[in-house]
């Protein structure tokens, strides 16, 4: 593991997207590998075997992971099933499967053998993946048509090394083209942008700050973009908090948030410069599913989250889908449906909620898996007065019951503030303020920065501070400022 002296410096590259690409291609591949399996005539019973080869190219173009390998050799597996001309096709349920894994661990590990710049890893693939694959196939035939050690020996294994030396050839002369035309069709990167994308597995990151999550000199530029929307962003959020984050309309709100997520840079791409810690792991070396575990998070566009019939359905839905076991999943939901006073409203159909209501549902959902931090996207934007005073109630005590600590974007700070203990001031991706509501309200004030979006009756306090008058208390809502006045009165 290495150290990183300074994490200021530290980069990740990433594209959006491609997390399935390594399905498509596989699935295409294999096609092209089954037709030419059944097409291809063999020479003295020799022929290159196309399954391998093609399954070899997908891997060689994807790079999966060992679990993503062991499932390309199953399908490939069950194809061969299906289409053999050999007497004991079932042996490829176990020789398809290590052939996949070989080719997965020469692609992790050899990557930089090149020749004059060109991968070897095709012919090297092509040729271990084969041995390896065929040499398992026919060691298990051996036993079960119990096959003589000499034939084993002097036939067999030297025609699977002849394969393997075939597959060697094929398999780059399948690469090379495949790679043009995945590159060429958008499906794949260029060399040149696979290049770039990072890695960093080989780093020991800890955060410096204490916190559930720390933001260390983040720096964040979309993908194909030139500017930076998030600029050497430091903030840590701690256990507890329900913190209110403000700023001007692109000034970089939502983006912190996604960070907070992983959904930068994992979903997002481009690149990231510093990092982002979730409860001591640093985001670049964790996936997004495994950070949902700790953030959930409610989008400003919530109701395009919903997608079931009824209420439980839904959260069903949602816990089917981040693999929680069947038997935990009805538990959850009444755990979940408690805790937002949507219990009475289990069996109901989508179509015959309220919109607070089908918003309660959505955050029922992001409860479901129990995540410490809850995050949530201007969360009142399509809401009415009474909606959002019920919806920041229903916070509050999330918040202060079940402990979740609470991260909101808002812009009617009036509705939000009465409840949180921090508030974060953001603008062109700089944070300029983070403290206590009060400071950072009068920070706005003063600086006549997004002075608009501070609450009317703490302006007003402001304005009466100046000709002269003072409170014990901040005016952080109108009943706080009809207490200091009845004060001042009496
Ligand atoms: N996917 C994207 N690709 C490129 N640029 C983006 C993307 N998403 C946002 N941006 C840009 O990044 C900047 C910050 O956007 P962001 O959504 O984080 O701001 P915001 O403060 O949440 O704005 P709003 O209050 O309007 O939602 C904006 O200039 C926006 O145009």
């Amino acid at each position: 593991m290495e150290k990183v002296a300074d994490i200021a410096t530290l980069e990740f590259h990433h594209r959006q997207g491609g997390q399935f690409r390594w399905i498509t291609i596989t699935t295409l591949m294999l096609a092209i590998g089954t037709i030419l399996h059944l097409v291809s005539p063999s020479v003295g019973g020799v022929t290159p075997n196309w399954t391998i080869a093609t399954y070899c190219v997908a891997i060689c173009l994807t790079k999966p992971s060992y679990k993503q390998a062991l499932g390309i050799g199953l399908v490939a597996a069950l194809v061969n099933v299906l289409t053999s001309k050999s007497g004991f096709p079932y042996g490829n349920l176990i020789s398809e499967p290590i052939g996949a894994l070989t080719c997965t661990f020469i692609v992790k590990n050899l990557a930089g053998i090149k020749i004059k710049g060109h991968s070897c890893l095709p012919v090297l693939t092509g040729f271990a993946a084969t041995c390896m694959s065929g040499g398992a196939f026919v060691t298990i035939l051996k036993f079960v048509m119990d096959l003589p050690n000499v034939v084993y020996f002097t036939a067999i294994l030297p025609l699977v090394v002849i394969i393997g030396l075939l597959n060697a050839v094929v398999t780059p002369v399948m690469y090379f083209p495949a790679l043009r035309l995945f590159v060429s069709r958008g499906i794949l990167d260029s060399l040149e942008e696979q290049e770039v994308a990072s890695d960093h597995s080989m780093y020991e990151l800890h955060p410096e700050k204490e916190g559930l999550i720390s933001l260390e000199h983040l720096t964040y530029i979309y993908n194909k973009q030139k500017e930076p929307v998030l600029d050497d962003v430091n903030l840590s959020i701690q256990k507890g908090d329900f913190l209110v984050i403000t700023g001007e309309s692109g000034s970089g709100k939502s983006s912190l948030c996604m960070a907070m997520t992983g959904a930068i840079p994992h979903y997002f791409g481009g690149v990231m410069k510093g990092m982002a810690y979730v409860n001591g792991k640093a985001t670049t070396q964790t996936t997004i599913s495994d950070l949902a575990g700790s953030v959930g998070a409610m989008l400003d566009d919530y109701d395009s989250q919903l997608v079931a019939m009824t209420v439980e359905e839904e959260i069903a839905f949602s816990l089917e889908n981040q693999g929680v076991a069947p038997e935990k999943i009805e538990t959850a939901i009444t755990e979940a449906l408690a805790k937002v006073s949507m219990s009475p409203y289990r069996t109901r159909l989508l179509s015959k909620l309220s919109g607070g209501q089908r918003q309660r549902l959505v955050i029922a959902d992001v409860l479901a898996t129990n995540p410490e931090i809850l995050v949530f996207d201007e969360p009142t934007s399509a809401l009415d007065p009474e909606g959002t005073q019920a919806f920041y109630e229903l916070v509050h005590d999330l918040n202060v019951t079940y402990k979740h600590t609470i991260v909101v974007i808002e812009h009617n700070l009036e509705s939000a503030i009465p409840y949180a203990n921090r508030l974060v001031l953001i603008d062109h991706g700089h944070i300029l303020c983070d403290g206590d509501v009060e400071t950072t309200l009068r920070y706005m004030h003063e600086k006549n920065i997004y002075k608009t979006a501070v609450p009317p009756v703490f302006a007003c306090q402001l304005d009466l501070e100046q000709s002269g008058c003072s409170f014990r208390q901040p005016w952080l809502s109108t009943q706080a400022a009809v207490t200091a006045l009845q004060e001042l009165h009496s």
